[in-house]
């Protein structure tokens, strides 16, 4: 089904952006996992719409409601239910968009998809408002990962083409991560900051939107994680990476680049380090080769597309007239969706992450 993922760490969302509510309900946490609500609700905050001038003016708090399977401070281990409810709904500005569908959202594709019966008020389902459940569910498994030493980092590395630098593995420390995790716009070159906002208020000031790609890395991760094939590592990252609204593109180490080089550039050479760990001197394959993790961090980039919502006049169809038209989107709209897209991009990390080592060890790995 559509709605859920995982096969240990098991989720299935709900919800309607413009509905009384979204949530999650989770399966597959171990009994007695100890959480710590205010992580969660810190999580939640880095997505919240309406927190920053880069972001809609939407303001939602993203409270959140445990229903089920968490008792005295622990889970209980049968599943945890989780809902938060919408305020700050103003579906009055997406009347015209049954009509007039527009380029670039899930206005027409949902439209066929759904007969027509989809919930347009603030695009239902396929908002991106529903990773506020993405984001709880990988709060609890970012909890549970880190007790184990494994660290889920992620920073903007470029908006169009204001470029930030790449992760090296030395960069995914605790203290660094609540850096990051702090800043409205999570680079490592604080000096693009600015660059990235004047370039996101220039756009928006032409009623037009930003994309950018986001670099995320996870470390402390032993060798041997994952599967060939259909379940490899790859695969189940991807596969949850593009149920993110928004997201065009994953590259896994050098990615795409990989092609520019020759076989001994690209290869992976191995040592031993000074604790006897087996390493590699590069990083090109990211982490994992064989759909298995290498015990090199996990390394990818994601490509987010600009928001599709403009005030800029487009053209679309009418679907009433049956005549071609023009459309100005209009209402509180994300002039880039890669700031808030960073914690659900880490969210989702984690709850694959999670999920491939709870398969292992039911194999007893
Ligand atoms: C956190 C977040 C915020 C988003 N905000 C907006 C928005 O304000 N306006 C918009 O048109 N799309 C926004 N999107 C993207 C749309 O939800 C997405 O483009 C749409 O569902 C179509 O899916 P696709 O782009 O993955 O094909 C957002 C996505 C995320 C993850
Ligand atoms: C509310 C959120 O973001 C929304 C995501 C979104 C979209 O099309 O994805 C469109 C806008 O919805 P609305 O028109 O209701 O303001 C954003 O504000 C959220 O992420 O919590």
């Amino acid at each position: 089904m559509a709605a859920n993922f995982g096969k240990n760490y098991k989720i299935s969302i709900f919800g309607e952006s413009h509905g009384s509510a979204l949530g999650v309900n989770i399966d597959g946490i171990p009994a007695g996992t100890e959480l710590n609500l205010e992580f969660i609700s810190q999580e939640m905050r880095r997505r919240a719409p309406g927190r920053s001038k880069l972001t809609t003016p939407r303001v939602e708090k993203d409270e959140f409601e445990i229903l089920s399977g968490f008792f005295d401070g622990k889970t209980t281990g049968t599943p945890l239910a989780m809902i938060i409810r919408n305020s700050n709904q103003r579906s009055k500005d997406y009347s015209e968009l049954k009509r007039k569908p527009r380029p670039g959202h899930a206005d027409w594709s949902g439209f066929n998809r759904y007969n027509g019966f989809n919930d347009i008020r603030g695009s239902g389902h396929f908002s991106g408002r529903i990773t506020a459940s993405l984001v709880f569910a990988g709060a609890i498994a970012k909890q549970i990962l880190k007790e184990q030493g494994i660290l889920i980092a992620a920073h903007i590395k470029s908006v169009k083409d204001i470029e930030d630098r790449d992760f090296v593995e030395s960069d995914i420390t605790e203290e660094n991560i609540n850096k990051l995790r702090n800043m409205t716009l999570p680079v490592l070159n604080e000096e693009i900051v600015e660059k990235i906002e004047k370039a996101v208020e220039k756009t928006r000031e032409e009623k037009n939107s930003l994309g950018g790609i986001v670099e995320l890395m996870v470390t402390g991760l032993t060798a041997g994680i994952g599967d060939p094939y259909f379940e490899s590592m790859e695969s189940e990252l991807s596969r949850m990476i593009f149920s993110v609204p928004a997201t065009k593109g994953i590259e896994f180490g050098a990615g795409f680049g990989i092609t520019e080089m020759t076989g001994y550039e690209a290869n992976d050479e191995m040592f031993y380090d000074e604790k006897g760990n087996i390493k590699s001197f590069t990083n090109n394959n990211g982490g994992i080769i064989g759909g298995i993790t290498t015990g090199m961090p996990i390394s990818f980039k994601v490509a987010i597309k600009p928001t599709a919502s403009i005030e800029k006049a487009q053209k679309t169809v009418n679907l009433e007239t049956k005549q071609n038209d023009i459309l100005e989107v209009r209402g509180r709209h994300d002039p880039i969706i890669v700031p808030r897209v960073v914690p659900v991009l880490e969210a989702a990390t984690a709850i694959v992450i999670l999920d491939r080592i709870l398969e292992g060890k039911k194999r007893g790995l």
